[in-house]
């Protein structure tokens, strides 16, 4: 093997080691912050590893197949197989496997080979694949077979692997990637007739186009994400989906409400998924994928996706994706098929996160009639609680913090499957919810599992049951490897649950912009999923739901003349500060906090910190220039103050330094010395070439660097509780809250609203205003437990009648970023959204809490605007922010962090004014 390897040079394999790449586990990994339990969505999406970057092709060369006599695996030409590591291969620790469609072994890869593939493979650096030249459909004996094998790797590798994979680069390349298997097939060597014409429907191409142009676009925009979904599922006309003949209902005393027509109609759709069939004869319909098909010496199936053929019976996958947008009534739905397959042994378990966790309790006690389903809510393993206690009920609710921490799983490196051994070994102490055999389990908003790393996806994916569904409104979040991971924890349409042949079949593909692909995934979402939205019709053009109209106000609020004096100061010094920017080449992030303070005066003077205004009007410090200076020898005051900063960093969205993504930043945010904040992973990649800070050409190294402490979210604790009674607390001077309360004292007596903004600081300032005019308030927190965000909720959905109108609250507080996602406040018909926030998706979830069946009154928005301010900037950014979304997904990640970058660059310059 040494002398193999030596081909690759020991500096170019330096440089994969310094990207992070080792074949032994990663040390930032085992490093990163403990769990935190029981702290809402926020934390478990925290939790998420960053998703991997997406690898692209290197090269493609012909080799061979070999020792094909001695495995059973068959494959067809131009079949796609996977090439796996086997370091346990007793003659060849360097082994390469070749695996079909159906998992079974077809050869290895030559020795020669997989010596110089194999160090590469363990240490991630590439992904290789193998495409079949040869077959051995025929019948006869065969000892090797021709195969293209492509060699993937990330982006940011590449220059370093010309070197390393030179040798592959000199072979006679087929220097192009395979273009997808066609997928009308013609396998006649299977002992069969011809089947030509047998596969995925053909589109036509124009169509498929637009599609195409539609799975680029996807971003973290959620209507983006909606609109592209919505093309997806666009030739599946779900208005004619048969009813349920018989649905539970009020009638056979199994709820007490009875369900719309389009949830009977997803009743008897997944009553079916639950119980699928193969098809039995040639032209009998395809079922995941499979179809019969006629063989001269027997029938067959064959695969239309893989174009693999078998005559082993396929292994079907039971349940699916109810993708129904937001409001449809997913949780009744749901309920309803536990009620009408209570004849089948066994229990339900519902994972989600812990911000819905209680609309579930809630939804049953609502509609499912006394007596008819028992159910537990399951906040992880305590006394007394085995998997006897969970196997007694109907329904487990629990949490997917829940179920991650009692997964006998590690996470696995590369995202590959942990070797069932050590799982074998884990199980003993695996928790209760891993040692019942589960009829079905459930995952609610189930987007949050599209990191196929983190420790929550591999827990459910892990899970024993017999069938598996998954609820969310958004399946495609990012990008259509979303749905891979989803597939994955459903372990349905094999092979294409396996990420391999995801990524082969389609992700691939689909960036190459192949259209055959891109039908695939149509006929894949299809099979799988099923998706209405509020706008879909029934059979006889009626929306499936009525719901009330919305209206949108603008409201312009001027700025009081102090405040407004303080604002033109820290305008003219970000105009500054940004001025140097461009001149000296620095960084942006102290503009970027300068922004925010902007923002916060737009809300009130009070919000922004005294010292924040001292140190703007000081004169810009010069860099000192010397040694990096460590963390361990600041002062404890120091270290303090540096904490405070990043605290405040991520409860304000700050984005990192380096690649300008707030939602990266807040997984792992850290703070140099001279206080500028990251992520940790983009500051640690930084430092390997430079050991300056990105913002100020500071020397620092990574001692210089603070991470919060583990355990640094609190349980929530009203920080108004005291000021309830305090009468010494008065409320602050602000034009934004006096308008907000001229409307809540003209709304009718019995009308809610629901007040929304993105810092929790001006919340506190709202709270105390509203308790000096005597008005009823509650407030909903992303860190409060369980039982309180319940309480809350429950108090607020009281209707207000003149007995209690003293003691209801009229107005709930909540940050836009709290985990709101899910809850239920149709109680408010009202809405205020009092600062606007880049992307208007996270606007529409907000409305979405009130815009919902259940709402009885038509819908008020108001928009609060900060006239003549950074706000009304921020608004047409968000008009814009569409076309720049689009830009990030056709790019590769890399190139699509600069065009972030200089995009936010852009719009800096447009906010401040700065030609
Ligand atoms: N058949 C029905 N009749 C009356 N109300 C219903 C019916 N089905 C559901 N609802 C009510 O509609 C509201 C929305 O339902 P639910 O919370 O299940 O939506 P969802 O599809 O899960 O939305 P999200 O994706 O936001 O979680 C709830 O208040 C629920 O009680």
């Amino acid at each position: 093997m040494e002398s193999l390897m030596s081909q690759g040079s020991s500096s170019s394999r330096n440089s994969l080691s310094q990207a992070g790449l080792s074949n032994r586990p990663s040390k930032s990994s085992s490093s990163k912050r403990p769990r935190e339990e029981n702290n809402g969505v926020k934390q478990e999406e925290e939790d998420n590893p960053p998703l991997p970057e997406m690898d692209e092709h290197f090269v493609t060369f012909r080799t061979d197949v070999v020792g094909v006599q001695y495995y059973r695996g068959l494959v067809g030409r131009g079949e796609y197989v996977m090439l796996r590591r086997q370091p346990e291969n007793q003659y060849d620790s360097n082994a390469v496997q070749v695996i079909n469609a159906s998992g079974s072994q077809v050869g290895h890869i030559p020795r020669t080979v997989a010596a110089r593939l194999a160090e590469l493979m363990d240490m991630s650096a590439i992904t290789v694949e193998g495409r079949m030249v040869g077959q051995n459909l025929d019948g006869a004996k065969h000892y090797k077979m021709g195969m293209d094998l492509s060699i993937y790797a990330k982006p940011s590798l590449k220059e370093v692997l010309q070197t390393e994979l030179s040798w592959a680069l000199n072979e006679t390349a087929v220097q192009k990637p395979p273009p997808t298997a066609s997928l009308s097939i013609s396998v006649s060597g299977f002992k069969g007739h011809g089947n030509s014409g047998v596969g995925l429907p053909a589109g036509d191409e124009p169509a498929m186009k637009k599609l195409l142009e539609g799975l680029k676009q996807i971003g973290e925009d959620q209507k983006q994400a909606d609109n592209v979904m919505d093309s997806l599922t666009s030739d599946v006309d779900v208005s004619k989906l048969p009813l349920h003949p018989n649905p539970p209902g009020i009638a056979n005393g199994q709820l007490s409400t009875d369900m719309l027509p389009h949830q009977t109609q997803a009743l008897k759709w997944m009553i079916e998924r639950e119980n699928p069939t193969l098809p039995k004869a040639p032209g009998d319909k395809q079922v995941q994928f499979w179809v019969k098909q006629k063989g001269d010496y027997k029938d067959y199936f064959l695969n239309v996706a893989t174009k693999t053929p078998q005559y082993d019976e396929p292994v079907l996958g039971k349940g699916g994706i109810i993708a129904d947008g937001m409001g449809l009534g997913k949780t009744l739905t749901m309920l309803s098929l536990v009620l009408a397959t209570k004849k089948d042994k066994g229990a339900t378990l519902i994972v989600c996160p812990l911000s819905v966790l209680s609309n579930w309790e809630k939804q049953i006690g609502d509609h499912v009639a006394h007596g008819q389903m028992t159910h537990y809510t399951y906040h992880g393993a305590s006394k007394g609680v085995t998997a006897k206690t969970l196997e007694q009920y109907d329904v487990i609710i629990t949490t997917y913090n829940a179920v991650a921490a009692e997964a006998p799983i590690e996470p696995a490196k590369n995202g590959s499957p942990t070797k069932a051994k050590k799982a074998k070994g884990a199980a003993a102490s695996a928790g209760p919810l891993f040692k019942v055999k589960w009829k079905r389990v459930v995952a609610d908003e189930g987007h949050v599992m599209r990191n196929p790393k983190a420790k929550m996806t591999q827990g459910f994916a892990a899970l024993q049951a017999d069938r598996r569904w998954i609820c969310t409104g958004t399946p495609i979040v990012n990008s259509p490897s979303d749905l891979g991971s989803l597939l994955t924890c459903l372990r349905i349409c094999k092979p294409l649950d396996q990420p391999d042949y995801f990524k082969t079949l389609l992700l691939r593909p689909l960036k190459r912009g192949d259209p055959t692909a891109a039908r695939l995934l149509q006929a894949l979402i299809g099979e799988v999923l099923l998706r209405r939205t509020k706008e879909s019709k029934d059979a006889k053009g009626n929306k499936i739901i009525e719901l009330p109209g919305i209206e949108y106000f603008r409201v312009g609020v001027k700025l009081d003349e102090e405040t407004r004096k303080v604002y033109d100061e820290i305008l003219e010094g970000s105009r500054q500060r940004f001025q140097e920017a461009i001149e000296t080449g620095q960084g942006t992030a102290n503009v970027l906090s300068m922004l925010t303070r902007m923002r916060q005066l737009c809300l009130s003077a009070q919000l922004v910190p005294q010292s924040f205004l001292d140190d703007l009007r000081r004169p810009i410090p010069k860099v000192p220039a010397g040694p990096a200076i460590s963390i361990s020898s600041l002062t404890p005051e120091k270290k303090e103050e540096l904490i405070a900063k990043l605290r405040q960093y991520v409860e304000e969205d700050t984005e990192c330094g380096v690649c300008y993504d707030e939602a990266e930043f807040v997984k792992r945010p850290c703070i140099t010395d001279c206080g500028h904040a990251f992520c940790y992973p983009c500051i640690e990649r930084v430092l390997l070439t430079a050991p300056l800070c990105p913002m100020d050409r500071h020397p620092i190294g990574l001692p210089s660097i603070l991470e919060l402490p583990p355990d640094d979210t609190p349980e929530y604790v009203d920080p108004l509780e005291s000021s309830r009674k305090d009468t010494s607390l008065l409320p602050v001077k602000s034009a934004k809250i006096d308008e907000l309360v001229k409307y809540l004292k003209v709304f009718p007596g019995d009308e809610k609203t629901l007040v929304f903004s993105q810092f929790t600081s001006f919340l506190d300032q709202v709270a105390l205003r509203l308790k000096a005019e005597g008005m009823e308030w509650t407030r909903f927190d992303g860190r409060m437990n369980a039982s309180k965000r319940q309480q809350v909720i429950s108090e607020f959905q009281r209707p207000i009648t003149p007995k209690n109108a003293k003691s209801t609250p009229r107005v709930m507080l909540i940050s836009l970023k709290s985990g709101a996602v899910g809850l239920n406040l149709t109680a408010a018909s009202n809405v205020f959204l009092c600062d606007p926030w880049w992307q208007s998706a996270i606007e529409a979830q907000a409305i979405d809490r009130v815009h919902r069946m259940g709402q009885k009154k038509e819908v008020r928005v108001f928009q609060l605007i900060a006239e003549d301010t950074v706000e009304s900037a921020v608004l047409d950014i968000q008009k814009r922010k569409d076309a720049l979304v689009a830009k990030a997904f056709e790019k590769s990640s890399k190139e699509s962090k600069m065009t972030k970058k200089e995009a936010r660059f852009e719009e800096l310059k447009e906010l401040l004014g700065v030609q």
